[in-house]
């Protein structure tokens, strides 16, 4: 976790919110505040493992809010489109819970934390669950696996359309993204075959890995992930289209195993700081959500050593902190 999220910083007061989000101009004023004073913040490194991703600007910064209520705001680089990873991983477990019942994938994958890094085989090692939780790659893989179809082509259809559900639009994929991981992910493709041998992989292991790295590649936008996030803020309805998306009991699923695990062996920080269920990406996104008020997504590519994006842990505290979402304060009635 960066260093200046361990140190106090003073934030001025929250709106403390027990509803909806606050009238709308006092959420502006928030998010170009936030926007202002973490700009010129140069710490972090654009991930290059998977080489496309590299060709990122450590510039690139937006940040939008979308309430409950479907009103947006957005500041910046809120347009700019980016790969998914990831954040991914949440909104595929959100869909294969509404496809199977949230018992069965929950027994099927596990829903406690690893503490270790997301691509990390001794978690598989170590654990007897194996793929431990649908946020890191092991389980995220097994997630991927379990999604319905009579084949690979129907398997991705589901999650593609359904991610699109989320996000009230058509997502598309990166195609020279998503050729830059399937080169390089050797990693993930022994993941998916280790946890074949410990039978905790529900399809082919090559097939699964294939559509996990197309499903990371499927571009996004910071506005995209508030709106993905606000519809499991809104108990599965999505605010902008007013479309259902999954049911509420699955929602409240999935976000408590991002509380757990979204961002890795820094989720202990994450919530003790945020006080929120978030998911982070490698290519710099970061989604956010306050149940029953909304979501946030903000987008900067320069990340800590556990590839979570600097900037966005900055700006999710400090409108968590302004805009009074933290979970745990205790609000009045
Ligand atoms: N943390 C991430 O965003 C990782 C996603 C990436 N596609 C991977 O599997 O390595």
């Amino acid at each position: 976790m960066h260093d200046r999220l361990h140190t106090d910083e003073a934030f001025g007061p929250s709106i403390v919110s027990t509803g909806h989000l606050p009238p709308n101009p006092r959420v502006d004023e928030l998010v170009e505040e936030a926007w202002q004073r973490y700009r010129g913040v140069g710490d972090g490194t654009v991930a290059d493992y998977i080489p496309a991703l590299a060709k990122a600007s450590a510039d690139w910064f937006g940040i939008c809010i979308a309430g409950v209520d479907g009103v947006v705001h957005a500041i910046g680089d809120a347009e700019r489109a980016f790969s998914i990873q990831s954040i991914s991983k949440p909104f595929v477990f959100a869909l294969v819970c509404q496809a199977l019942g949230g018992g069965r994938a929950r027994q099927s994958i596990g829903v406690n934390a690893t503490g270790l890094p997301f691509n990390s085989v001794m978690a598989i090692e170590l654990n007897a669950d194996r793929t431990m939780n649908p946020m890191v790659n092991a389980g995220a893989i097994a997630t991927t696996s379990l999604a319905p179809g009579a084949n690979a082509e129907e398997r991705w259809r589901f999650i593609r359309d359904g991610l699109s559900h989320f996000a009230g639009r058509e997502l598309t994929m990166d195609q020279e993204v998503y050729e830059s991981e399937a080169a390089t992910n050797q990693r993930n493709q022994g993941i998916a075959r280790l946890l074949l041998a410990y039978d905790r992989m529900y399809s082919d292991p090559e097939e699964a890995t294939d559509i996990y790295t197309r499903q990371c590649a499927l571009n996004v936008t910071a506005r995209d992930l508030a709106v993905m996030g606000a519809t499991l803020a809104d108990g599965g309805v999505n605010p902008v289209t007013k479309e259902r998306v999954v049911d509420e009991d699955r929602c409240r699923r999935v976000l408590a195993v991002m509380a757990t695990a979204g961002l890795y062996e820094q989720s202990g920080d994450w919530l003790y700081e945020v006080g929120l269920p978030g998911k982070s990406g490698v290519a710099g996104g970061l989604v956010t959500t306050a149940p029953g008020k909304g979501g946030l997504g903000v987008f900067s590519p320069p990340l800590d050593a556990a590839g979570n994006s600097v900037r966005g842990q900055l700006v999710t505290r400090f409108l968590s902190e302004r805009l009074g979402l933290n979970l745990f304060a205790s609000q009045p009635a």
